[in-house]
């Protein structure tokens, strides 16, 4: 059985095709600068030459037919016929409540999605561009999608209102969701079949730290609070998102700035984060490298990235009265020997030593980086938010 995973943004569509069988990704891509004048497409697939190919591709409707063509190329391709394709697979960044798990998509779910927009209005709408490209150039193919929400249901009252007035929460559904969920589970799961325990045994405080970036308290294997909201906005610093602030910033700086409501949406939005105190970069790598160079704001944008996970961290293990495994993931995570450095440095009362070897080798799978005694255990754990996608396809597909 092949399944298509689908991960569909306002103006770029990723896609990875699988083969359940052995989980083997057979190709993957992507489809940027949709519906402006010059789109690129870059396609991988083993064995075969990648291909970057710049034409107009206005819609998704004409990014999924696109992204079909180059699967069945005769070059290219990695299957004969679109039939090969059994079912596909999305990413949905907001669920709201009335997703908990993923679902087979239907007429309803669609209009559920589509309600959601208000909640995720960068989001949500691209997601249903993408479902509806698909049913449109494969009529008949089965589509599920995949929450960034629905991990983080699990979440109690304490952690997901707001203390702001109830009748917020019953008009507008205005609480705290947390994204990156897939994510979360996939990592955590990942980390405990790693250390041989059973999940239900560890306190855990999983960082996914890339371009967006989200810190979970996950106890048992169930989210206890994570550090996005009602959006993908609060929390952490990230790239270009400017995490937590006082929430009266925004009616001050209306009035002082003369700036209109979405203007100052945008600039907490894209002009914050990162990017906004290094004055330089919202990437991490371009930070680190100025940094070395001596420069002061990378070095600034750096400190106060690092400070305000630690604080997080700090923050979580409390809430949960205890941690027993710390883990690092995403492009940061993942990449970024010095931020994870500068982290554990600070939070050594929790019990926790980073080792300093361990820390700097380039390795791409599951490890461990704390040291041997160390009682807290640090991990680095790849992310697959497109092979959960792809599992749970095949789980609601194959029946
Ligand atoms: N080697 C590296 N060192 C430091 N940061 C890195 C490295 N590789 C990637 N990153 C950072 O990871 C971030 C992107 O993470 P990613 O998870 O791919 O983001 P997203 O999926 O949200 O777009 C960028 O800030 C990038 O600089
Ligand atoms: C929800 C979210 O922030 O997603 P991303 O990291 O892909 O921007
Ligand atoms: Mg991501």
């Amino acid at each position: 059985m092949k399944v298509l995973v689908i991960n569909a943004g306002s103006s770029s569509l990723k896609y990875q095709l699988y083969n359940m069988m052995d989980e083997s990704v057979l190709a993957s891509g992507r489809v940027e600068r949709i519906g402006m004048d010059s789109s690129i497409v870059t396609h991988e697939s083993a064995n075969k030459p990648e291909v970057r190919d710049v034409r107009e591709i206005l819609d998704h409707v004409t990014a999924v037919k696109r992204v079909i063509d180059i699967l069945v190329h005769p070059d290219f391709g990695v299957i004969t016929s679109m039939s090969e394709i059994d079912a596909v697979g999305h990413r949905v960044v907001h669920g709201g409540e009335a997703f908990k798990h993923s679902v087979i998509v239907t007429q309803e779910v669609k209009a559920e999605i589509k309600r959601l927009f208000d909640l995720a209005p960068l989001h949500n709408p691209a997601h249903m561009m993408g479902i509806n490209a698909v049913e449109t150039n494969m009529p008949n193919v089965p589509q599920v999608v995949v929450f960034d929400t629905a991990f983080h249901q699990t979440m109690p009252e304490t952690s997901y209102l707001y203390p702001i007035p109830k009748v917020l929460y019953r008009r507008h559904k205005i609480r705290r969701y947390g994204f990156h969920g897939t994510s979360h589970a996939y990592v955590s799961g990942e980390a405990a079949r790693f250390l041989g325990k059973p999940i239900e045994s560890l306190k855990m405080v999983s960082c996914h730290i890339g371009n967006g970036a989200s810190c979970a308290a996950i106890v048992g294997g169930k989210t206890l609070d994570t550090s996005m909201g009602m959006t993908p906005l609060e929390g952490l610093m990230m790239g270009t998102r400017s995490g937590d602030i006082d929430p009266a910033i925004v009616p001050f700086v209306i009035n002082k700035e003369e700036l209109t409501l979405s203007e100052v949406n945008s600039m907490l939005n894209k002009h914050s984060g990162m990017q906004a105190i290094s004055g330089l970069s919202s990437d991490m790598r371009e930070i680190d490298e100025a940094m070395n160079a001596g420069d002061a704001n990378a070095k600034l944008a750096f400190d106060m990235f690092v400070y305000r996970l630690r604080k997080y961290i700090g923050a979580y293990a409390a809430a949960m009265n205890g941690i027993d495994v710390l883990l690092f993931t995403a492009g940061i995570g993942e990449n970024s020997a010095s931020v994870r450095r500068a982290v554990c440095e600070g939070i050594t009362f929790l019990g926790l030593e980073l080792d300093d070897a361990l820390n700097t080798e380039r390795k791409k799978t599951v490890r461990e980086i704390s040291k041997p005694d160390s009682r807290v255990k640090v991990l680095v754990v790849p992310t697959n938010e497109e092979l959960l996608i792809a599992r749970d396809t095949y789980k609601l597909t194959n029946v």
